[in-house]
């Protein structure tokens, strides 16, 4: 059976049927996700939100295989992840999945363009990256360390880092958390542009509700279930955000 569904014009990324996940922690068991049913589709930008502890890294690192759930299943396209044994889910990550995490990782050592071109040397259909730190606005950058440059910019560099292997989907964990408001935004915008610019499907995981106005929809999670999802009839741009 084809798992890509299409909803009117729209093919759907991810198709997630009643996933759970349960952490033991020795006599205790963690229930993280307790029965989530999704769909993301190709080209959106979805916001997960939700509190701390409501299972959204959880679900955000099962989506881009990073973990597996304990129960349910999960197709990206046509390819079920929960069938997939570690080397596939390394090679669907490498191939598909850009992600951006709260914490750049960038190596201090190499600059902002050699940061980008260590994976845009192991990547199937690479953009140059040049282009790619082009696209976070930072070409004028691109000699510099991370040292060099200021939090926010470290941030859009980890982003030209994910986009520069042309990923089908960016999934990005709290990416402004440790950022000011102002410093905030610019890396939003840098995140609404490659997903307007490139069509990259997007999810981005965030407690802050002013953030899921730049999103087609909110995916609401509470304590392991999703509480509501909602589609926003106008978007705000994230230059217009304010918390
Ligand atoms: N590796 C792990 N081992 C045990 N428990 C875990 C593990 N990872 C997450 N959990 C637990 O699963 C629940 C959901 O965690 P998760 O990190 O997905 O939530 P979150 O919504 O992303 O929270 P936050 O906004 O604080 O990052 C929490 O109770 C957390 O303590």
């Amino acid at each position: 059976m084809n798992a890509s569904k299409a909803q009117g014009s729209q093919t759907s990324v991810f198709h997630a049927v009643d996933i759970t996940k349960i952490y033991q922690m020795g006599e205790v068991e963690v229930h993280a996700l307790r029965g989530v049913s999704l769909e993301l589709y190709e080209g959106e930008f979805v916001v997960l939100l939700g509190a701390s502890g409501s299972g959204k890294s959880t679900l955000l690192n099962i989506l881009g295989g990073l973990d597996s759930p304990t129960s349910g299943t999960v197709h990206y396209l046509d390819h079920e992840l929960t069938a997939s044994d570690g080397s596939q889910l390394t090679q669907y990550r490498r191939d598909n999945v850009g992600f951006v995490f709260q914490f750049y990782n960038l190596i201090p050592s190499l600059t902002a363009r050699e940061n980008v071109e260590l994976i845009t040397e192991i990547a199937a259909s690479p953009m140059e990256a040049m282009e790619a730190l082009d696209l976070v606005g930072l070409k004028p950058r691109a000699d510099h360390f991370p040292a060099q440059l200021s939090g926010g910019e470290q941030q859009r560099v980890a982003i030209a880092r994910a986009i520069a292997k042309n990923p089908r989907v960016l999934l990005c964990d709290e990416p402004t958390g440790a950022l000011d408001v102002q410093t905030g935004v610019v890396v939003l915008q840098a995140i609404g542009q490659i997903n307007r610019q490139l069509g990259t499907t997007t999810a981005v995981i965030t407690h802050n509700a002013e953030i899921a106005k730049m999103a087609d929809r909110v995916i609401l999670l509470s304590d392991g279930h999703i509480a509501g999802i909602e589609t926003n009839s106008t978007k705000i741009a994230a230059q217009d955000l304010r918390w």
